[in-house]
């Protein structure tokens, strides 16, 4: 193996043959190595009061040698990083685009109003425009110099300056009444030879020139269309300043010796819409001790609270500050729109973007092989991040979703009713039964897939683990499956099932991730009760919104984090939406949820169930099934049928489905033949009929089968009354 000293070997050599080609003096390294470093005192001497060398000489200032510092340098992108996400480029752009729009539209719907305005100035602007004329005719702005000369009584200079002030007049004089015949000559020619549009234009022009020349300073006819938010650059002083007066005494040492207190490593940039200032803190200050004084930094800066953003750098040492200071407060600051708002499907094995940072760049979010935990005090946007979660969940159509609001409210109800598999309301009783009931059966399907998964080849199963192309394998059952629970706490204290939740969903957080299936936990009271210890320390993504207290903070993101500055005290009571989040292998980062409110959850819920009923993936809950009528893991003949017979094929044979049907789910359908497929549609008032078609050898012959249309009609039918099925 290579050691890292091999490397500065191999610089320091290369240096002396450089030295060498300059023609320096060939040096044996090795041997002038061995003349500077002192025998080691052990070998030489035996007393033991000789100091002993533990700096060698002269390498305190000679450091790394120039390769040495190059190898080890910090290359800046060359492109920008907001030139390099397209994202944020398309963000940039239609904000410029719409603040033009809205300029040309405010002054376009004004502008009768400016034209009456200058209308009316118009008459002060001709006053104006004639005696200023007349001043410029007269030479009156020689008047004071003459003036001046009678005063002093110089007549020589007094001559000299009036017969200059004739020849003035007299030329000025001239031009004047030459303007004057050539503007009226022009007026006349338009009067009789324009059209009268350019008449019309021309006087409108004229009218409109006075009406500016007779403005008043103190009333502006336009006013501005926009009031772009003065935010004052970002400088070393302000920064130093704010630095300064957060009480860190080793800063505040520093500075009154007349340093700085912080050393910039880099220039004060724009970084998307803010500044963002990077240094080193003086030696033992760490970036912790800034975050703590959040407050105070933000009064030395100047700037409201949710502009002031100090971050450690994580592969940095411990006094390494950026500090990104936002040109608007984040909770007033313009969010961009989700942009599965409107439109878009999901794969849950892929990034999916839920919420902006502070810089307005997309983070995302890969739902598949997590647990997650979500954490906060009530009202900061707890239920709405996880609804966010469940409805990118509701997206990805394999997905098999079963949820549970445990406070009661109805806040996952758009999701719940038009998608989920499972859904629960409320901590009564039954609710209770049926969640327990649903986690007994999640544990057997968990050993079920763990089975599968094992049994499977290599090459098709390479990392023991579930991905896309094994999902999206209906035989072999292994969907997605998110499980959401909001106020977990509910199902962990209750008084007799409280342990059995707390065993399934520990076994459910380690062993579900790899098997696909996801559970997302949601709690108000983030401690050792409501989101036991097995639970928190596996869980691979946290969401932690503003909690009250170290605790609760390193529950949610992990033991010390508050230690190392990952702070969810520091939000506001305003900050909703906004959390810490750890995951996606980076470190902990701010991000501000999307904001989907109850309608808009229920649009893309309905686009959901539209796009699971075209591919027959919809069930139980959302078909109005009970768990009873429900049998096994999630599937229904009817949406099974529908999903075998391709658009394209009017008709189809049912010896046809029954094949393709096997093939799907050979665990149901296997070995089923022609006639089965006749009797298991019957009960649902599908008719089989003689149907015309080609064998696989190419023949053409009649069989029996069935109309695609007659199957859709009765499925459309069963959906429109759910308890019917
Ligand atoms: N991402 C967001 N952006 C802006 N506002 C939000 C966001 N998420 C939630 N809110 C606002 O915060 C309010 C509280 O949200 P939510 O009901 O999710 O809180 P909660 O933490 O679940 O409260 P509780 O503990 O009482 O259930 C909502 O009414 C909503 O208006």
């Amino acid at each position: 193996m290579k050691h890292p000293d091999d490397d500065h070997e191999l610089f320091n050599r290369l240096e002396a043959e450089m030295a060498a080609d300059r023609g320096a003096d060939v040096v044996d390294l090795d041997k002038a190595r061995a003349a500077r470093e002192p025998a080691p005192a052990d070998a030489e001497s035996d007393d033991p009061t000789t100091p002993v060398m533990v700096d060698k000489p002269g390498t305190a200032k000679a450091g790394p040698g120039y390769l040495g510092r190059l190898a080890a340098a910090k290359r800046r992108p060359v492109v920008p990083l907001w030139l390099r996400s397209v994202a944020e480029l398309k963000t940039a752009s239609a904000w410029v685009a719409r603040h033009y729009a809205h300029t040309i539209g405010y002054h376009a719907l004004r502008s009768p109003v400016y034209a009456a305005r200058l209308t009316m100035q118009a008459p002060t602007g001709l006053a104006r425009f004639v005696g200023g004329t007349m001043r410029w005719m007269a030479d009156r702005e020689g008047e004071p110099v003459r003036l001046a000369a009678v005063r002093r009584e110089d007549a020589a200079e007094y001559l000299k300056l009036s017969r200059q002030r004739d020849r003035r007049v007299r030329l000025r004089a001239l031009v004047a009444v030459l303007g004057m015949f050539v503007g009226l000559g022009l007026a006349l020619a338009l009067y009789v030879l324009a059209p009268d549009w350019l008449q019309v234009l021309s006087v409108g022009a004229l009218v409109l020139a006075l009406g500016v020349n007779g403005r008043k300073v103190d009333a502006p006819v336009i006013h501005r269309a926009v009031e772009v938010p003065k935010a004052s650059k970002l400088t070393s002083d302000i920064v130093l300043r704010a630095l300064g007066s957060l009480g860190i005494p080793a800063i505040n040492q520093a500075q009154a010796k007349g340093g700085d207190g912080f050393e910039f490593t880099a220039p004060i940039t724009r970084d998307g819409p803010g500044w963002r200032a990077e240094g080193n803190l003086p030696f033992g200050v760490t970036v912790t001790d800034v975050i703590e004084r959040r407050e105070r930094l933000a009064s030395g800066l100047r700037r409201p609270l949710g502009c002031v953003w100090p971050e450690a750098v994580s592969d940095e040492h411990t006094g390494r500050l950026v500090l990104w200071v936002g040109d608007q407060d984040l909770k007033s600051a313009p969010k961009p729109a989700w942009p599965l708002l409107k439109s878009g499907t999901v794969d849950l094995f892929k990034p999916v973007p839920y919420g902006t940072d502070q810089r307005g760049r997309w983070v995302e979010v890969t739902l598949m092989f997590i647990a997650g935990v979500i954490g906060a005090i009530p009202r900061m946007g707890k239920t709405f991040l996880l609804r966010l979660l469940l409805l990118i969940a509701a997206l990805d159509p394999r997905a098999e979703l079963h949820s549970y609001d445990m406070k009661g409210t109805g806040d996952l109800d758009p999701v719940g009713e038009k998608v989920s598999h499972r859904h629960g309301v409320g901590e009564e009783d039954e609710t209770i039964q049926y969640a327990l009931n649903d986690f007994r059966a999640l544990r057997e399907e968990l050993r079920r897939r763990t089975k599968v998964i094992r049994s499977l080849p290599r090459d098709i199963c390479p990392e023991s683990k579930v991905t896309s192309a094994l999902a999206d394998k209906r035989s072999l059952g292994l969907h997605p499956i998110v499980i959401a629970v909001d106020e977990c706490q509910v199902l962990f204290e209750h008084a007799d099932h409280g342990k059995e939740f707390e065993e399934i969903a520990t076994d459910l957080v380690k062993r579900g991730p790899a098997t696909g299936i996801v559970l997302l936990l949601a709690t108000q009271r983030p401690d050792a009760k409501s989101l036991p210890t097995g639970i928190s320390a596996n869980a691979g993504a946290r969401w932690c919104l503003k909690v009250m207290g170290q605790t609760e903070n390193d529950m949610v993101l992990g033991t010390s984090s508050y230690k190392r500055g990952v702070r969810a005290t520091m939000f506001a009571w305003g900050d909703k939406g906004l959390h810490y989040f750890v995951g996606e292998g980076a470190d902990a980062r701010i991000v501000s949820a999307a904001f989907v409110d109850a309608p808009g959850a229920e649009a893309i819920a309905a686009r959901a169930r539209t796009v699971r009923e075209k591919a027959g993936l919809l069930s139980g809950y959302a078909l109005g099934e009970t768990p009873d009528q429900a049998t096994g893991p999630a599937y229904d003949l009817l949406a099974d049928v529908a999903a075998v017979v391709s658009e394209k094929e009017e008709r189809v044979w049912n010896e046809r489905i029954a094949a393709r049907l096997a093939e799907l789910r050979p665990d149901i359908y296997g070995g089923w033949k022609g006639e089965n497929v006749t009797s298991a549609l019957k009960p649902h008032g599908i008719r089989t009929r003689d149907v015309a078609g080609i064998t696989d050898d190419g023949t053409r012959t009649t069989r029996r089968g069935i109309v695609r249309a007659d199957l859709l009609k009765v499925i459309a039918e069963r959906n429109e009354k759910p308890g019917a099925a």
